[in-house]
């Protein structure tokens, strides 16, 4: 793994680059338009978009035997252990941490228990993005999408599966950081410049 340290010493000082990073967890359903919202951000704001589906993704077209499993794993709509994930968003982060200005974290965490491991081993999120869309208007949206995406998840019966794992899984992370305020839901029904200019009204009101 790419974060194995072989001191303490510099364990702690890789640790310390991310320790004060200013971090927005970007949750929805799949399909919801996180990705189209985060590439908006990036533009505006300068911040670091790391997808956690991306970086799996990453991992598969490598062709490693991780991949391989990791690969078996998303085509059934299931989810990833947690560590593996983990593991891939910090060392990105680490390796971004000196130029970034803060980071989006898309798709992530999924369920209540990867959002604790990721404050114990990175730190807390300042906000948390909901982007929120209908179900049906999830699945209209990766139908289409699964015409040119290439994505071996972009078909009904995954669509479905990761549609089932996300009000199951993830919907409960959002009432989970309701309780701490930093909860701010855009309507992402609406063309995606009026979502945007929500998404820059609850950023801009970071300070
Ligand atoms: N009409 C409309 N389409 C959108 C909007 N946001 C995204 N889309 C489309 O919906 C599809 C899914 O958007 P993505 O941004 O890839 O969604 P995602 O939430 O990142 O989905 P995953 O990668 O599956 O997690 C894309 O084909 C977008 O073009 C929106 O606000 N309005
Ligand atoms: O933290 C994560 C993020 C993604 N995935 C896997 O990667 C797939 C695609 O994730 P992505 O966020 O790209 O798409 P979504 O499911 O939101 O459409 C999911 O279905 C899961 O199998 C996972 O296991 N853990
Ligand atoms: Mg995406």
């Amino acid at each position: 793994m790419g974060n194995t340290c072989t001191t303490d010493s510099i364990s702690i000082s890789r640790d310390d680059k991310i320790k004060d990073a200013k971090i927005i967890f970007v949750v929805g359903g799949p399909g919801s338009g996180k990705g189209t919202q985060c590439e908006k951000i990036v533009a505006k704001y300068g911040y670091t978009h790391l997808s956690s589906g991306d970086l799996l993704r990453i991992e598969v077209a490598s062709g490693s035997d991780r991949g391989k499993q990791l690969q078996a794993i998303m085509q059934k709509g299931e989810l990833v252990p947690l560590d593996t994930v983990l593991d891939m968003i910090k060392d990105a982060m680490i390796a971004k941490a000196d130029v970034s200005k803060g980071f989006l974290i898309d798709g992530y965490p999924r369920e209540v228990k990867q959002g604790e491991e990721f404050e114990k081993k990175i730190g807390k999120p300042c906000l948390l993005l909901y982007v929120d869309a209908k179900a049906e208007t999830m699945v209209k949206r990766l139908m289409k999408r699964g015409e040119t995406s290439g994505r071996s998840d972009d078909n009904e019966e995954t669509i479905k599966k990761r549609l089932d794992l996300y009000y199951k899984a993830t919907e409960p992370v959002i009432s989970f950081y309701e309780g701490r305020g930093i909860v701010r839901k855009v309507d992402s029904e609406l063309p995606v410049d009026e979502v945007f200019s929500q998404v820059s009204t609850a950023i801009d009101a970071l300070k």
